[in-house]
This record gives structure tokens, sequence and C-alpha cells, in this order.
């Protein structure tokens, strides 16, 4: 059992789309994201912060996640997330020196997690240290916080979330009941609250997602992005709230292909010296009506 945490925080996310340019719209021209470069001329790779790409978002024929990248301190780190991955059964694929260099980074493993999202874990991210030209004159809040989080849907909640806590080593960070005997439940690897989400969902299959969380340096770049993915006809999930959890002051918008980017600020720093796992009973203090959404294909209930 892994309980030793060698996750240092979410490095990366690739999806795949079939509307690369509305995504331009939404990421670049709406929520302030620099261009940032990859390996295919024809996808759209989204800088936050001194890395090359944190969002890279393919063109293809399906709208889906593509990997979900985590982050390890360096090759020993790495060896040891192979071998706990591996003595849990799931099978691991090592990255050539190609899909590395394709990837920036030094090196990496690639595997499906037990609810079957392509996860790869990784070391050595390639920096780009030419100027960074965000659109809100806002920063991000990466770093030690790692890129975000991911919520990922699946059938299997407990099981996947018992995986990454005991295989990969999150922490549990509390849960939320959204059924009988079903609980979200977030799960971090550093001082953000969680990089993870695991939800309850009726069935697996695309997108594969439930939302991206970014989190940038203050309240004007949240409220100048909401201004912006309204002009732009972006569907709002939610309207801003702040969350009973973890603290932010957040909304969420639809990006193509159906998943939603939370875009979010005064995300709190867990302490854990003194944080213990607790159970909250309303996802948010104020605000966050989801009564505009449209359903979120993760939980349309699967056809018979
Ligand atoms: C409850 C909560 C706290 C902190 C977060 O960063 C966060 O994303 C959430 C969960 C939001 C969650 C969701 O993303 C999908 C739709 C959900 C399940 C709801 O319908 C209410 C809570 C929503
Ligand atoms: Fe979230």
């Amino acid at each position: 059992m892994g309980t030793v945490t060698h996750i240092r925080g979410l490095g990366y996310l690739k999806v795949q789309t079939r509307h690369i340019e509305r995504w331009r719209e939404l990421a670049i021209d709406a929520l302030g994201f620099a261009e940032g470069s990859g390996p295919d001329p024809d996808g759209l790779y989204l800088r936050m912060d001194e890395r090359r790409a944190r969002l890279a978002v393919l063109p293809g024929d399906a709208d889906r996640v593509l990997a979900v990248g985590w982050e390890v301190r360096d090759q020993y780190a790495l060896a040891a997330v192979r071998e706990a991955v591996e003595k849990s059964g799931v099978r691991v694929r090592e990255l050539t020196g190609e899909d590395a260099e394709e990837r920036g980074f030094e090196a990496g493993i690639a595997f499906g997690d037990p609810g079957g999202t392509p996860t790869e874990v990784f070391f050595g991210p390639v920096l780009d240290h030419g100027p960074l030209r965000l659109g809100l004159d806002q920063r991000f809040v990466t770093g030690p916080m790692g890129m975000g989080h991911v919520v990922i849907p699946t059938p299997r909640c407990e099981e996947v979330a018992a995986w990454y806590a005991e295989v990969l080593g999150f922490l549990p960070r509390g849960a939320m009941k959204v059924g009988p005997g079903a609980r979200i439940r977030f799960m971090g690897v550093n001082r953000r609250h969680h990089s993870l989400a695991v939800c309850p969902a009726p069935h697996d299959g695309d997108p594969g997602l439930v939302h991206l969380m970014v989190e940038v340096d203050g309240l004007d770049a949240v409220g100048r992005a909401l201004d912006n993915v309204t002009r732009a006809g972006f569907s709002i999930s939610s309207t801003l709230g702040r969350h009973t959890n973890d603290k932010m002051i957040s909304f969420y918008v639809r990006a193509p292909g159906g998943f939603d980017i939370e875009y979010g600020c005064e995300g709190m720093l867990v302490d854990e010296r003194h944080y213990t796992a607790e159970e909250i009973t309303a996802d948010s203090y104020w605000g966050h009506d989801w009564s505009g959404a449209e359903p979120l294909p993760a939980f349309i209930p699967p056809k018979k």
C-alpha cells in the first residue's frame, strides 16, 4: 500500500475535440490562456505558466480526454509509482523517448486507472522561458499547487477512489453525498484542497471528464472571464459561487465536447498537520446555481 504520496500535482491535461476553433475562442480569447507550443501543427497548446503547455487540445473525430498527466519529483519517484501501479494489477506502458519529447518531459509511463481514465505519470517537464502573454492581466495559481483539479466520472467510484489512495497515495480530502450510499470523493496531493475528485456516474465513456478546474490570482480575472464567456455565447453551467470545502469562488463554463471548465480564485491552502477529511452537506455557501446547465454527458443514463 502506498502510504507515501509520490504524486506532486496535476501536471497537464490532454483532450481531443471536433471543435478546435471554438476551443481557441474559449481558452485564449475568453479565459486568458496563452498560446504555447507542441508537436501537432493543428493542435492548440495552452500555457498557464513556464511549462510549454499545461492544456493540450488536439483535433479529432470525437470529444474525449486523452490523458490526465500527474507529476512526480524525479526518476526515483517515477520508478516507485510504476512499481506500485504494476503491483496493483494495472498494466503499465513505458513512454518512449519520442513520446516524452512530444509531451515535453524527460520520462513517463501511461496506463488506464481502474475506471478507465487514460493516465500518465511523468517527471522533468520542459520549460518555456519566453514571455507569458496571458489575456486577463491574471496569473494562474500553479507551481507547488499543480495545474488545478480534474473531476472524473465512474460507475465504480468507491473502488477507483480507494485505488488512488492506496496505490498512488492520494490523500482523502473529504466527500459529499450525491445519492443513497454514493459520494463524490475529493483527494489531494499538495496544499491545493483537491487535485482530483472521483464522482459517481451511470456509465464510462466519452468525454471521460466532469470538469477541469483552473485557479487565478484574483476575483477580477474570474469576473472578466465570466463576462467574456457570456459575451462569446458559451453556456454557463453554474453561476458564480463559493464552495464549502476548498472555499473557492468559481463559475463553470461548458467547453466544446461536453465537460466544464471551472474557473476560480481564493482556493484555501491545506495544512496537512491539522487537516481531517470532512463530509460537506452543500456544495456552496452561496451561488453555484446549476439550474441553467446543459446536461453533462457523463451523467446522462446510458440507453438500454
Ligand atoms: C462540491 C464541490 C466542491 C468543490 C469543487 O471544486 C467542486 O467541483 C464541487 C463539485 C461540483 C459538482 C460537479 O462538478 C458536477 C455537478 C455537481 C455534482 C452537482 O450537481 C452539484 C455539485 C456539482
Ligand atoms: Fe471542482
